[in-house]
């Protein structure tokens, strides 16, 4: 069934999404906060900043006034960057309040805010009060925009404790390339996503210095079994993190040139610096700001992650990426299962 949505987003992800989903027979207007941008999208059909070579159907409506985009939409999908979240869901719990209307609500956002260390759906549950939606529904999983904008295989997982909305979500989205699973573990989900970023970062560093296979696999390992046990302590499912949230979103960003985050390790490895990578990015590389919630919630928490502290000295007290990963393997050998 056709259903009206409005996508709040039109970065490399809101934009494919949104592209998607018109292409799924919904009726779908598309929200983004530059006017060049919207111009761009309703008269040329492209999008060049983010994702060069899709060129997006004539029926998406994009627009710069979120009234419009909203107006009578039963389902919103939120896909901004974790800094941006909180200003963005506040505005829409204004807007949905004078309009009168309680959509369903998606995000796609991988991230944890600075400070509050908030997963999105908590920040989106404070930002938009309950009489104002309906249930909230996470959709995560190894998906990048560029495979996705050429109809590559995919699959994701709608998760949300509303079995219900996540099934609606998962029959909006779904079709022939693009699969969607249901799941109830939204802490799991939000955890897996915000966390494999670290990870990735710290693959395309290891690349960038010419390490190796065997090198990465361990990475991968290791950062699985730490995002794990963040996740855990917080309440998740640890089966969650063998799932399409957790392994299969960090395979894929922890070893793909299309990942922000994997690149921007890269260039890390390959001796630029940080304050260069991030300006020259022109896209939301979450990892670097979700190493400094996830260090200090770990901290906090008293979890070890070693490998998100290693990380967050490259990043943020100028260690070199060769003195943190030969003090990773110096460390006190210990079970795997610790
Ligand atoms: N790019 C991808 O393949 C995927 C991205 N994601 C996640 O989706 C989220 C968005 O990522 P991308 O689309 O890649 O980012 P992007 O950097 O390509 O685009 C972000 C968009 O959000 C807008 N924006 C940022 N702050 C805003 C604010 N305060 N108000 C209004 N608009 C704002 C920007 O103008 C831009 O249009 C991130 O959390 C990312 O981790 C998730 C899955 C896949
Ligand atoms: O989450 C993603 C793919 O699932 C996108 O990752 P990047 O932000 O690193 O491109």
């Amino acid at each position: 069934m056709a259903e009206k949505i409005a996508v709040l987003g039109a970065g490399s992800w809101g934009s494919t999404l949104a592209n998607m989903l018109v292409e799924n027979g919904h009726d779908v207007k598309l929200w983004a906060r530059n006017q060049a941008q919207v111009d761009q999208l309703n008269k040329e059909h492209i999008n060049p900043e983010y994702m060069k070579n899709l060129v997006y159907s004539d029926k998406l409506v994009a627009t710069t006034d979120m009234v419009a985009a909203v107006k009578g939409a039963d389902v919103i999908l939120i896909v901004i960057p974790t800094k941006g979240l909180r200003q963005v869901a506040g505005k829409l719990n204004t807007i949905i309040a004078e309009l009168g209307q309680r959509p369903l609500i998606i995000h796609a956002t991988k991230g944890l805010e600075q400070n509050t260390y908030k997963r999105p759906s908590q920040m989106i549950e404070e930002e938009i009060a309950p009489e104002n939606r309906a249930s909230i529904v996470v959709l995560s999983g190894p998906s990048h925009a560029e495979d996705v904008a050429i109809k590559d295989m995919t699959a994701v997982t709608a998760a949300s404790a509303d079995l219900a909305a996540a099934e609606r979500v998962q029959r909006l989205f779904s079709n022939s390339y693009f699969r969607v699973y249901t799941n109830d573990d939204v802490i799991g989900a939000e955890f897996g996503a915000a966390l494999k970023n670290i990870i990735a970062i710290g693959a395309g560093a290891l690349q960038g210095l010419g390490y190796h296979d065997n090198a990465r696999a361990a990475l991968i390992t290791r950062g699985l079994a730490e995002i794990r046990r963040l996740g855990v302590a917080f309440g998740a499912n640890p089966m969650t993190f063998i799932g399409l949230s957790g392994v299969g979103d960090l395979v894929v960003t922890a070893t793909s040139k299309n990942s922000r985050n994997w690149r921007a390790g890269y260039q890390l490895g390959q001796g630029q610096n940080l304050a260069d990578v991030v300006a020259n990015m022109g896209m939301v590389i979450e990892g670097v700001y979700t190493t400094k919630a996830a260090y200090e919630l770990s901290r906090k928490r008293q979890v070890k992650m070693p490998i998100t502290e290693a990380l967050y000295d490259v990043l943020y007290n100028g260690k070199s990426i060769k003195t943190a990963i030969d003090q990773l393997m110096d460390r006190d050998l210990t079970s795997e299962n610790e």
